[in-house]
């Protein structure tokens, strides 16, 4: 803490320049970039078996035929980007020209109408931000590729942003495609974290989707210290890190799914505190605090997003955990001063049913932690604990300004 409060306030003291010559002779970094998540790094320990699939499913394109369409699957961080990019890049090398590719990702393109936008860009065809009926944009593209005349594979990441909101018209368009296509040839390669999302497809649409799969498993910690050891030595300076500090790292990501993009992100940033402190070295204290951060901005965020009701629940365990007054929290008390708080801000409360299923919600999240007591001859309850650090939960659900005034009031 007092160590936080001396770095803030080092920072608040410095002066521009002064802030931009840290990175200019940086102790710590010999190439920063080599840590973000969108460089792809020249190797990808524990991904040989699916980069082999993805080549040989991808590779009759070199021979002119157009490869199987691709699903793939697998939790956050588990590299299906940098294995398709990877693959991707490597056929590019070899295609000569012939063989394109288009990255599009569809959470930050999660509409119809996006995607298409941008395959069009793709294909240097104008087409308006909104305006143009999606019949219309979809024989553009057709034209536009005819006329390109190649092997085009259009990558879809995070496809299942794209299927909840808008259905599955695109894919249906894509997967479709080559019946009016005589001089290019279309494949697609749909990527995501979702499975449940396959339930909104139609069933066409999800066998020619799926002509080949590949599931990328988690990585465990072994598997995560040699994925980190390698981008450490592209990105820091010799002696910056250690091995503990590493293990640390992969220890924590491999207990979260074996996420690698957490990995990466703990490591970057426990690297950046390092940085700004001017240590010349990554101790597991930088890697502590980056954690703590990461989580702190993980629990905002999450809160951020719940719907009202969920958030008001929320809001109620909070005030009763802060007033302390009150020992053990149970559903009972978490309905009393949810419905106080609905009146308060002037909306219809929902039924104590529904607020049990918010708390087994909120429980599964990890924010709160809820088990059942019983209580003799009185039955059982639940009583409720908050989960995480209470300012985190502050910080969330003051993000909703009618919560935040009635949180300030109580
Ligand atoms: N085997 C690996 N070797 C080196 N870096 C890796 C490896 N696997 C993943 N990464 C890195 O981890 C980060 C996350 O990987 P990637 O984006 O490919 O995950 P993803 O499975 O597509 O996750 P999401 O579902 O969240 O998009 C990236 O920075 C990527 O370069």
């Amino acid at each position: 803490m007092y160590g936080l409060l001396l770095l803030d306030l080092l920072e608040y003291t410095m002066s521009v320049e002064e802030i931009f010559e840290q990175y200019l002779g940086s102790k710590i970094y010999r190439d920063r970039e080599k840590l973000l998540p969108d460089y792809v790094p020249g190797e990808l320990p524990h991904r040989d078996e699916q980069i082999r699939q993805l080549a040989v499913t991808l590779a009759p394109a070199l021979s002119g035929s157009r490869p199987s369409n691709v699903f793939i699957y697998g939790l956050t961080g588990t590299g299906k980007t940098a294995v398709t990019k990877y693959v991707l890049r490597k056929l590019m090398e070899k295609g000569n020209g012939r063989i394109e590719y288009v990255y599009v990702n569809c959470r930050q393109n999660n509409t119809s109408y996006r995607v298409l936008a941008e395959l069009g860009k793709f294909l240097g065809i104008k087409i308006p931000f909104t305006g143009l009926a999606l019949g219309e944009v979809m024989k553009r593209i057709i034209h536009g590729l005819e006329r390109k005349s190649r092997i085009l594979i259009v990558v879809l990441d995070e496809v299942d942003n794209l299927v909840k909101r808008n259905g599955d018209d695109v894919l249906y368009f894509l997967t479709r495609i080559n019946e009016q296509l005589s001089n290019a040839k279309v494949s697609v390669i749909g990527i995501t974290n979702d499975l449940k999302f396959t339930e909104f497809l139609d069933a066409r649409v999800k066998s020619s989707l799926g002509e080949e799969e590949l599931v990328f498993p988690p990585y465990n910690a072994v598997q995560l210290e040699d994925i980190l050891r390698q981008r450490a030595k592209e990105a820091f300076n010799e002696g910056a890190i250690s091995d503990i500090v590493i293990k640390k790292v992969a220890a924590i990501a491999a207990r979260q799914n074996g996420d690698c993009r957490l990995a990466l992100d703990i490591l970057l940033k426990a690297a950046d505190i390092a940085e700004r402190e001017r240590a010349s070295q990554v101790t597991e204290a930088h890697v502590e605090k980056a954690r703590n951060e990461i989580e702190k901005n993980l629990t905002v965020d999450t809160i951020k997003t719940m719907p009202l009701h969920v958030k008001m629940v929320l809001a109620a365990v909070y005030l009763l955990s802060r007033d302390g007054s009150t020992k053990t929290i149970t559903t009972g008390l978490v309905y009393d001063k949810y419905k106080e708080l609905a009146a308060k801000i002037g909306i219809e409360p929902v039924t104590s049913r529904r607020i049990t299923d918010i708390l087994n919600e909120l429980d599964m999240s990890g924010i709160i932690n809820a088990r059942v007591i019983s209580l003799g001859r009185y039955g059982r309850t639940k009583v409720i604990e908050i989960g995480v650090p209470l300012k985190n939960v502050e910080e969330g659900l003051s993000s909703d300004i009618l919560l935040k005034a009635a949180i300030e009031e109580a």
